[in-house]
């Protein structure tokens, strides 16, 4: 049996509507302006608040890029994991034309902001200013649609890589071999040993072998997206080995099989034991923290319910 641990924060997920965009421009304009202070507190996400760039700001965040090109799925990734949007849903999301930036920060530990990039963004704008924003990145996904070609995307990753890597050398390079769903078990490993090959292959021709990416299989019609997020943000957590550390004590102390740390309002895992994670254990944690939740909300309501009845009611 596994346990679930985790600070159960509530969120309204439709919070869409108040999302900020910036548009494409240089240094000055990624600051944030008085509007900062509209972020509701209690809200797990907020919108448009702060960034490495605000001088106000003495929170150094870690910022993680959402690249790759158009419709390979990046604002779906974001919607599903950080606002609880049904996949379905997705369908209807329109074409980024801005980068949209985002602070997700549910716990001392989830907590980053998060910058979904139109799908062509050109390096050679001089009013893009990716330095700065490579400056301050802890980790790029780069989207790759599995269901498309993937010649120009793995192109324009290799760019985007080296490019990064010149400004700053820290960051993690996450590939999401997205939209998986689509293909059979036989085609998923092929794509991706292909995908890994091919990108590897360029980064040695250009002597940049050292430059380490890591890839994932990813849909959001499944809990692979979580997953691989998950590994994301653990990557940028410094507390991790004690983290796991802790919970392999708990586990060998409890007799329970498996302990997971989640973000519960992201399904995100933050820590585990060193045993290894098994998709169903995970699939079936997800699940409780969802009855979890459910059960909450129906007690909320009916908590709101019950202070709207006039005096003396019984
Ligand atoms: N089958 C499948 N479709 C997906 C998946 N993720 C996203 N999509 C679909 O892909 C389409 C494009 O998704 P978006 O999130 O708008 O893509 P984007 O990369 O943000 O696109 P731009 O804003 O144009 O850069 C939508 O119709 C989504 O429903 C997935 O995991 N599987």
């Amino acid at each position: 049996m596994s346990q679930v641990l985790g600070k159960p924060q509530l969120q309204d997920g439709d919070n869409d509507d108040e999302e900020e965009e910036d548009e494409l421009v240089g240094l000055a304009d990624y600051g944030d302006g008085p509007d900062s202070s509209d972020a509701d507190p209690d809200s797990g996400t907020e919108e448009g608040v702060l960034d490495f760039s605000d001088p106000f700001s003495t929170e150094v965040k870690p910022r993680i890029l959402l690249m790759g090109l158009r419709r390979s799925g990046k604002s779906s990734i974001q919607k599903v994991v950080f606002h609880k949007m049904s996949p379905n849903e997705t369908l209807f999301l329109e074409s980024t034309n801005k980068i949209c930036r985002e602070e997700v920060s549910n716990s001392s530990f989830v907590n980053f902001q998060i910058w979904d990039f139109p799908g062509q963004i050109d390096f050679f704008d001089p009013t893009f200013d990716y330095e700065m924003i490579f400056r301050g990145t802890g980790a790029l996904i780069f989207v790759i649609d599995s269901q498309d070609d993937y010649m120009e995307a793995l192109a324009r990753l290799h760019l985007t890589v080296t490019r990064a890597y010149k400004v700053n050398t820290d960051i993690n390079f996450e590939v999401f071999i997205h939209k998986v769903d689509g293909l059979s078990d036989d085609h998923k490993i092929e794509t991706q040993r292909d995908i890994h090959q091919r990108a590897n292959d360029d980064l040695a021709d250009a002597g940049l072998e050292k430059i380490h990416l890591s890839f994932y299989l990813t849909s959001i019609y499944d809990h692979s997206i979580f997953e691989a997020f998950s590994k994301v943000v653990q990557k940028l957590i410094p507390q991790l080995p004690t983290l796991e550390n802790l919970l392999n004590i708990f586990i060998s102390n409890s007799g329970i099989e498996k302990a997971f740390l989640f973000d519960v309002v992201s399904k995100i895992y933050i820590a585990t034991d060193s045993t290894p994670v098994d998709m169903q254990t995970y699939e079936l944690c997800c699940d409780m923290i969802d009855v979890v939740i459910d059960i909450s909300c129906i007690y909320g309501a009916y908590r709101l319910q019950f202070s709207l009845l006039p005096e003396g009611h019984p």
